[in-house]
């Protein structure tokens, strides 16, 4: 992971050469695209010149700790939605806690925070490495999952019936509120539980840290999903391939599949709009490439689109998360009415693969990426952290505070050089992409 800095580079005349002054103006169709010609990256920061209120602090084991490993008793508990990466998680905290702090018990909580309730589905779990050996070899959570919300005061409770000093929570942004929460209330009644957080989600869309776990899972999964609708529509006439892919709020899977797919044309993302009609709409646009080309790939992110329906109606999960219209569907029907009006032949795969995007196991990058986090995870709880989570930023693991997350979430950045690289590669709303 950190092969960028295995190879010391000679930190002198760095200029690169030219040929000459450049003076023709760049063939570009997006103007955006440009990078000033003098941007530069620094290649080994002087944080010593650095304001410390703009770092993180940096994860990893300490050589003091706070807790006596063999005296205490710890949890784990996975909450939300699920994720390529949770087992490898949870086992790796499991063997940290056991084979280098030695500590004697490790608690599985069942059903996520509804399993640190007075009234739990299930009693705690507990884990030893023998339980946790071969858990990364599966998708899912060996402990169960849930959403909807539990009495922060009841699961402290819990905690404290239960002996436990450290609670690694494993989730995405709603855990990690919930979690700010519970480290308030520990505070309040001057408790000495620690409470450590491990990002989770598919969606890449928790602040402060650059991935998330499952993230690169879920894309490897859903550029396989968009390699079968553009075969689908390329072996008909008139092929439309449509592929829906989870991302509530933040279109990253959507886009990094598309972008590792290379075959897509379409791609729409909550971050920007959708428009359907009109000359620069899907619809015609949509029209005048099948004439030329006879087949066509979409990519919908469930949140993009929602601009389109027409209701205030707002429904919501068990945890309050917004549930979006099937913009999926939505697109399919318009889109077969639009061809069958105008008498227009077309044959229209729809794929919605839907949660199996996030209930596979780990790819090899993610089980990497798991097993650090498990491994400083354990560290920060056992150093005496707590109300922080495991971040990554600038290829180095970092303490992220809790209060990072409250009430936030990563969106693509339509500045961004993703989203340049975005526009520039495949068409998007309002464009027809066909290079001639
Ligand atoms: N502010 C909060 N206070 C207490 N609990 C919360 C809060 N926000 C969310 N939770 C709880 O955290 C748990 C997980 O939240 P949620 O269902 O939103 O999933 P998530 O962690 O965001 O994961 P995903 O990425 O799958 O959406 C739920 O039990 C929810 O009730
Ligand atoms: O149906 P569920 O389990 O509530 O989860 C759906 C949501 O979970 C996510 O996969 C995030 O975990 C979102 O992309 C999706 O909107
Ligand atoms: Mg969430």
């Amino acid at each position: 992971m950190d092969s960028q800095k295995s190879v010391s580079i000679e930190l002198q005349n760095l200029q690169v050469d030219t040929l000459g002054t450049p003076q023709i103006a760049s063939p570009l169709r997006n103007k955006n695209y440009y990078v000033e010609n003098n941007a530069r990256i620094v290649i080994d920061p002087d944080f010593s010149q650095v304001d410390k209120s703009k770092t993180f602090e940096i994860a990893g084991p300490r050589s003091e700790v706070f807790f006596d490993g063999a005296q205490i008793t710890c949890g784990i508990v996975t909450c939300g939605g699920l994720c390529p990466g949770i087992n490898n998680v949870i086992r790796t905290i499991v063997m940290t806690l056991r084979e280098q702090y030695k500590v004697p018990k490790i608690l599985g909580f069942r059903y996520g925070y509804q399993g640190l309730s007075n009234a739990p589905l299930a009693e705690p779990m507990e884990l030893t490495p023998q339980k946790v050996e071969n858990i990364h070899n599966h998708g899912g959570t060996i402990l169960g999952s849930s959403r909807g919300k539990q009495d922060i005061n009841e699961m402290i409770d819990v905690l404290i019936q239960k002996n436990v000093s450290i609670l690694f929570v494993i989730g995405g942004d709603g855990t990690l509120n919930g979690a700010h929460e519970m480290v308030k209330e520990i505070k309040k009644r001057n408790l000495m539980i620690s409470i450590i957080g491990i990002p989770k989600t598919i969606d890449n869309d928790i602040v402060g840290t650059s991935q998330t776990f499952g993230f690169s899972s879920a894309v490897n999964i859903a550029e396989k999903v968009i390699s079968c609708a553009h075969y689908e529509a390329l072996s008909a006439w008139n092929g439309i391939g449509l592929v829906k892919l989870m991302g509530r709020d933040s279109g990253f899977v959507a886009a990094h599949a598309t972008l590792a797919n290379n075959d897509v044309n379409y791609c729409f993302v909550p971050e920007d709009s959708l428009t359907l009609e009109g000359e620069t709409g899907l619809l015609n646009v949509l029209e005048h490439r099948l004439e030329k080309k006879r087949h066509a790939v979409i990519v919908v992110a469930e949140g993009a689109g929602q601009n389109l329906f027409h209701t205030s109606a707002t429904q919501r999960d068990a945890s309050g998360n917004v549930l979006h219209k099937d913009i999926g569907v939505f697109l399919k029907d318009k889109i077969n009415a639009h061809f069958s009006h105008k008498n227009i032949p077309i044959t229209l795969k729809y794929i919605d693969p839907s949660y199996t995007i996030r209930s596979v196991k780990a790819n090899s990058e993610d089980s990497t990426f798991c097993l650090m986090l498990g491994q400083n995870a354990v560290h920060a709880g056992m150093s005496g952290r707590t109300g922080i989570f495991i971040g990554y930023w600038n290829q180095t693991f970092t303490h992220v505070p809790f209060k990072v997350v409250i009430n936030k979430r990563k969106k693509i950045d339509t500045k961004s050089a993703l989203w340049k690289i975005f526009q520039e590669t495949i068409g998007y709303n309002g464009r027809d992409n066909i290079v001639e």
